[in-house]
């Protein structure tokens, strides 16, 4: 049997018992959280509940201390097919000094599609324009990503996701520091992507004009889910 017919049926992220310490303090404390395909969830809670370490164990970005986590299947230790997954995190990481383009670090977003040493295809120029395209970036692709404003910024890193044509985004507060406009924009984009049938896992302090994609949503406080709905008529 080939390795990625062994589990075509298995969720996009499945955490059991999912336990993450950091400086002796348990910062998850026993999370179980399954994101089928298609599902739009929103993490809520307050500041310090464990957003972004919950998204960020799911990815495997941080080791659990106990539980497990797997990613379509595998843990993520032994997952390989990262062209599924799109991250978006609440910064730009500086990279290696060197002052990448806004284009460069979109295309980046292409690498899990790339065959190893072949130069960018057509169809690869085409999903980064596109990818600068639905953030409204264009304009700007030739200009230095990290000289950009905080909400530029965090719309090349939803256009570098966005490149890498996905089946699941992950985002980390996408809308912090964004303006009015912006986030109506990014929640048009969210739209025709969770149309398609994409899952997004989504942090998020407010919802505000992605409320209406929102099929779930789920409430952590100090490291443990304490609340997880569905909206009426579906099940959680
Ligand atoms: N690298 C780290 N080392 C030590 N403690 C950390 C680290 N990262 C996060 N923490 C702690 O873990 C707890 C949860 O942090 P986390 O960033 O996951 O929360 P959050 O719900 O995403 O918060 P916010 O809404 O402020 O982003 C916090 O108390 C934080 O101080």
């Amino acid at each position: 049997m080939k390795r990625d017919d062994a589990a075509p049926f298995a969720p996009p992220f499945a955490m059991t018992g999912g336990h993450v310490r950091r400086d002796g303090r348990e910062v998850l404390a026993g999370v179980d959280l399954r994101v089928d395909a298609g599902d739009v969830v929103a993490i809520l809670g307050p500041n310090g509940a464990g957003k972004s370490t919950l998204v960020k164990a799911l990815l495997g970005l941080v080791p659990l201390a106990a539980g497990r986590t797997e990613i379509y299947g595998d843990p993520p230790a032994r997952f390989r097919d990262w062209k599924r997954i799109g991250y978006v995190p609440q910064r730009l990481p500086m990279g290696g000094g060197v002052p990448a383009t806004v284009r460069e670090v979109v295309a980046s977003g292409r690498v899990a599609r790339r065959s190893r040493w072949r130069p960018a295809s057509a169809a690869d120029r085409a999903a980064v324009d596109d990818a600068l395209a639905a953030v409204g970036l264009s304009g700007r692709a030739r200009d230095t990503a990290h000289l950009l404003s905080g909400g530029q910024q965090q719309r090349v890193l939803i256009a570098r996701a966005l490149a890498g044509e996905p089946d699941a985004f992950v985002l980390d507060e996408p809308t912090a520091g964004v303006d009015a406009g912006s986030q109506e924009a990014l929640a048009a984009t969210l739209g025709t992507l969770t149309g398609a049938g994409r899952t997004v896992v989504l942090v998020a302090h407010e919802l505000g004009p992605m409320a209406p994609l929102v099929t779930r949503t789920v409430e952590l406080a100090h490291g443990r889910v304490v609340r997880d709905t569905a909206p009426l008529g579906r099940p959680a």
